[in-house]
């Protein structure tokens, strides 16, 4: 007999372990615990005391035992003890129509399924018997429900007994126990016992299957009947893996339902981790892009549509989208303020921190220290030389550089690049070397201020011209101090009296009259006057007290440059703080490098620069304007932000319309907003009286918040130089009778200044008052289509002159309106009477083509004569 542990004989008993333990001690059997082993006498005793029913100990009494095993079998009471809960328990695992029958054989091992409805527990339990045909041992193991069944029709009963006659002698220990034991059997008989016996040794022992367990008996049945458990055991396993794929199917979907509100609701609460692991297996099948992790974002005061959308980890489409459904229109490339930026990214579940950040170009300000007055020294003032075509400027600049250039500088005269300095009486003079005023102006258009003096040339034979005004007006506009150079008083026709008397005209009086006007009566011809000139110059740098800081940062502006060949952009700088130094790093617009080399104006290398020098600079990466602020950045990372910033702003203007700069349209929101506090308005008219009555009526119309500031007014087409000068002084143009000549088309477009043009002053006044009252309602746009030169004319009796004309812009259409101007000034509007390409009445007459024309009540066609085409366009005011 095997050796059994405590607890095991007190289930098999069906008693409590505590409790066997407490009878084992009082049975004198020596036990730690329930985990002890227990010998097969011991065994025996204690069966023999429960079974026995005596709790009598007849440990010592083998005969006793035999005979108490034999009592066990026979007594009913106990048998359920000895089959133990067990079987009992275990019974249901089994199919409940099907049985064990043993084969012919008897052998319990091959043992068969055979349906049988009534009894399947006893029929089982019948091959547990330990005895053939003693139904009322088993009756009495199965207890009364089993005793009753066994009592029922001869049949099944005869069926048991007949399967436990078959089945051959019994398995039971008992026979073992039997003198011979097994030996005793029958030829014929089969062994079943010996699968006990094994069983025995297994634990199973003689009581058979009453200690097998559910699975014990699965294998004992898959043994028995291969193939039918086989099947059952497959249908079972589908039905439980149903089971489990519906489980968890259901869980799959859970999952998929959490997932989605998650990613729907919740994705910022992912942690990145646990998707990893839990997505991983979905990722593939149903999930195509990983879940987006949505971090706080940070953003400036503003940002592109692109790079919110980086930020966001998501695509730009979405936050165009996005904008979309909130009402705005934006490109990839747009910016958007972070107001809007902030509704898109929590409308998309992001969080959103505005960080206000200095742009770089700022921060480039604000590194700018301010000087104070002992790091200042006094610098060379920086002349400009301006004044009418062919009065002389050039020839002034020349003869002052090659009167005054030093014997050692004299081979470096031929150089020119754009500035040079001379020297007088021990003081240096910087002259920028681009006479003119629209030069000087375009550069102030740029932000520039560069000049501190100008010096206006007037021939003293020709007087104050056209020109010679616009030079007095832009100089004023930028508050720089004039001094007047009579020039080619070697001429004998030369008239400097009338010079002056002419420049009073223009509030420039000279001090011998009284004013405050320097006067220099010069000949650059002959080189007269030049050192008078100069010390003119030097007293007025005096009283202007130029000064800057040599030792800081180099700052100044770009006076020209270009491309060359063989040593790249070269750019003509002047420095006007600081001292610009070989290695540099040096920014200007969107151009920037290090210095790699600096000439001064005799082509002399230097290594250094300090104010008002002017000096050619090689190593910029290209050309840049002139005009253009240079910088010298000591951080060259910082210096190429800067550059990035500047090249994003360039692309975002050249992207958007820019606005005029100050416009009659809305010069009233303007004036709102408090952006213009002074109107400033260059008249230009057909002639002088018109200039100077709209001048006297316009500068009555201003108001407490605007006044009205005519900045300059000349006779004559408008040129390129009054749209330039409009452009640097926010100022509108008006002009009368007058049209703009090409270069002045060019600008408006390019400057995007606001030009109006009229033909009677009253519509130009009110125009204006409405204008700052916001009243002002623009119900047509002129439309310009083309414009037609007239090269020949034809008089012809009854119908009048005939313009034989060239189509030089766009085109002219028969319904088009014209008008014709002459040398710049409009000298009549009206309609086309006719329009002939050869004798041929045509609708339009394309850029290129010739044509004749006719126009309605007007013969004063003249050979030169400009016709230009337009039609009125209807402007739908929109709504504030
Ligand atoms: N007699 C005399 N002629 C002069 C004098 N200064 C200049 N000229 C002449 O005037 C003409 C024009 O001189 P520029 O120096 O070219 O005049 P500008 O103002 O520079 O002319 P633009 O460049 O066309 O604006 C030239 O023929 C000069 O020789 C002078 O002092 N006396």
């Amino acid at each position: 007999m095997v050796k059994k542990r405590v607890h095991e004989l007190a289930k098999e008993l069906n008693i409590e372990s505590k409790d066997m333990l407490h009878k084992l001690n009082q049975m004198g059997i020596t036990v730690k615990s329930h985990m002890s082993t227990l010998e097969d006498s011991e065994i025996v005793r204690i069966r023999n005391h429960y079974q026995g029913g005596g709790g009598k100990d007849t440990a010592n009494s083998s005969p006793a035992r035999k005979d108490r095993r034999g009592g066990y079998k026979t007594t009913g009471s106990r048998d359920r003890h000895d089959q133990g809960p067990g079987l009992v328990d275990r019974v249901p695992d089994r199919p409940p129509d099907r049985v064990f029958t043993d084969k012919a054989t008897g052998r319990g091992g091959e043992a068969k399924y055979k349906k049988q409805d009534a009894q399947p527990r006893v029929n089982q339990n019948k091959g547990n018997q330990p005895k053939s045909g003693q139904p009322k041992q088993e009756n009495g193991r199965q207890g009364k429900a089993i005793n009753e069944r066994n009592k029922a029709p001869d049949e099944p009963r005869a069926a048991q007994n007949k399967y436990n006659q078959n089945r051959g002698p019994a398995p039971a220990y008992r026979d073992r126990n039997k003198p011979g034991g097994d030996h005793n059997r029958t030829p014929g008989q089969q062994r079943p016992a010996k699968s006990f016996d094994r069983g025995g040794k297994d634990s199973r022992g003689g009581h058979g299957l009453n200690t097998q367990t559910g699975a014990g008996l699965a294998k004992l049945a898959q043994k028995v009947m291969p193939d039918q458990v086989k099947t059952m055991e497959k249908n079972k396993a589908q039905e439980r893996s149903k089971q489990v794929e519906k489980h968890s199917f259901k869980g799959k979907t859970g999952k998929d339902n959490r997932f989605a509100k998650e990613s729907s609701k919740k994705e910022r609460d992912f942690k990145p981790g646990l998707n990893k692991r839990s997505n991983k297996g979905q990722r593939k099948k149903s999930q195509p892009a990983p879940p987006v992790e949505k971090k706080p974002i940070t953003i400036g005061e503003t940002i592109t549509v692109k790079a919110l959308a980086e930020r966001m980890c998501i695509n730009a489409g979405e936050v165009i989208k996005k904008l979309m459904e909130l009402g705005t229109l934006a490109t990839i490339n747009q910016e958007i303020d972070a107001d809007t930026a902030t509704i898109v990214a929590n409308e998309l579940g992001f969080e959103v921190n505005i960080k206000v950040e200095l742009d770089k170009e700022t921060q480039l300000m604000m590194a700018e220290p301010e000087d104070e007055e002992k790091d200042l020294i006094t610098r060379p003032p920086v002349v400009t030389i301006m004044g009418h075509v062919d009065h002389g400027k050039t020839s002034l600049l020349d003869a002052i550089r090659h009167a005054n250039v030093t014997a050692s500088e004299a081979g470096g005269i031929t150089q020119h690049i754009g500035a040079y300095q001379v020297e007088h009486k021990g003081k240096k003079i910087t002259f920028v070397d681009t006479p003119g005023h629209a030069a000087f102006t375009a550069m102030r258009a740029r932000g520039a201020k560069v000049t501190d003096i100008a010096i206006l040339v007037i021939a003293a034979d020709d007087g104050v011209m056209p020109q010679t005004v616009e030079a007095i007006n832009h100089a004023r506009a930028a508050k720089v101090p004039i001094i007047v150079a009579i020039n080619k008083i070697d001429k004998p026709d030369a008239n400097p009296e009338k010079v002056k008397r002419e420049l009073t005209e223009h509030n420039l009086i000279p001090e011998e009259w009284g004013g405050d006007t320097i006067f220099v009566e010069v000949s650059a011809k002959q080189k007269q006057n030049l050192g008078e000139l100069l010390e003119m110059i030097l007293l007025v740098a005096e009283i202007g007290e130029y000064k800057a800081n040599p030792n800081r940062a180099a700052r100044g502006t770009v006076i020209e440059a270009e491309l060359d060949k063989g040593r790249g952009p070269v750019a003509t700088v002047l420095v006007q703080t600081g001292t610009l130094k070989v290695g540099d790093f040096i920014i200007a617009g969107v151009a920037y490098g290090k210095v790699r080399a600096m000439m001064d104006y005799t082509g002399r290398r230097v290594s250094k620069a300090g104010p008002s020098m002017p000096v050619e600079v090689l190593g910029f990466s290209e050309v840049p304007p002139a005009g253009e602020l240079f910088y010298t950045v000591e951080d060259e990372k910082f210096g190429k932000q800067i550059i990035d910033e500047r090249f994003k702003k360039k692309r975002e203007e050249e992207l958007k319309l820019t606005a005029p700069k100050v416009s009659l349209e809305d010069l009233f929101n303007q004036i709102q907003e408090g952006q213009v506090k002074e109107l400033g308005i260059i008249i230009k008219a057909d002639v002088q009286g018109s200039v100077e009555a709209v001048r006297q009526s316009l500068e009555q119309i201003g108001t407490d918040e605007v006044r009205v500031n005519v900045i300059h007014g000349g006779v004559g087409a408008i040129t390129e130089s009054d749209i330039m000068l409009a452009s640097a002084s926010n100022a509108i143009v008006i002009g009368f009778n007058v049209r703009p000549d090409v270069n002045a088309r060019n600008a408006i477009e390019t400057e995007k200044v606001d030009i109006r043009l009229y033909r009677i002053i009253y519509d130009a006044i009110e125009d204006i008052k409405a204008a700052m009252s916001g009243l002002l309602e623009p119900e047509y746009k002129e439309v310009v289509l083309g414009r037609v030169e007239v090269r020949k004319t034809f008089k012809v009796t009854k119908v009048g002159t005939i313009a034989g004309c060239y189509v030089t812009e766009g085109k002219i259409t028969r319904d088009a309106d014209v008008r014709v101007i002459r040398d710049g000034i409009v000298i009549h509007e009206g309609h086309l009477d006719s329009l002939k390409r050869f004798k041929d009445d045509v609708r339009e007459v394309m850029q290129g083509y010739e044509c004749g024309i006719t126009i309605e009540k007007f013969n004063d066609i003249r050979e030169g004569d400009q016709i230009e085409a337009y039609t009125m366009e209807a402007v739908k005011r929109e709504l504030a």
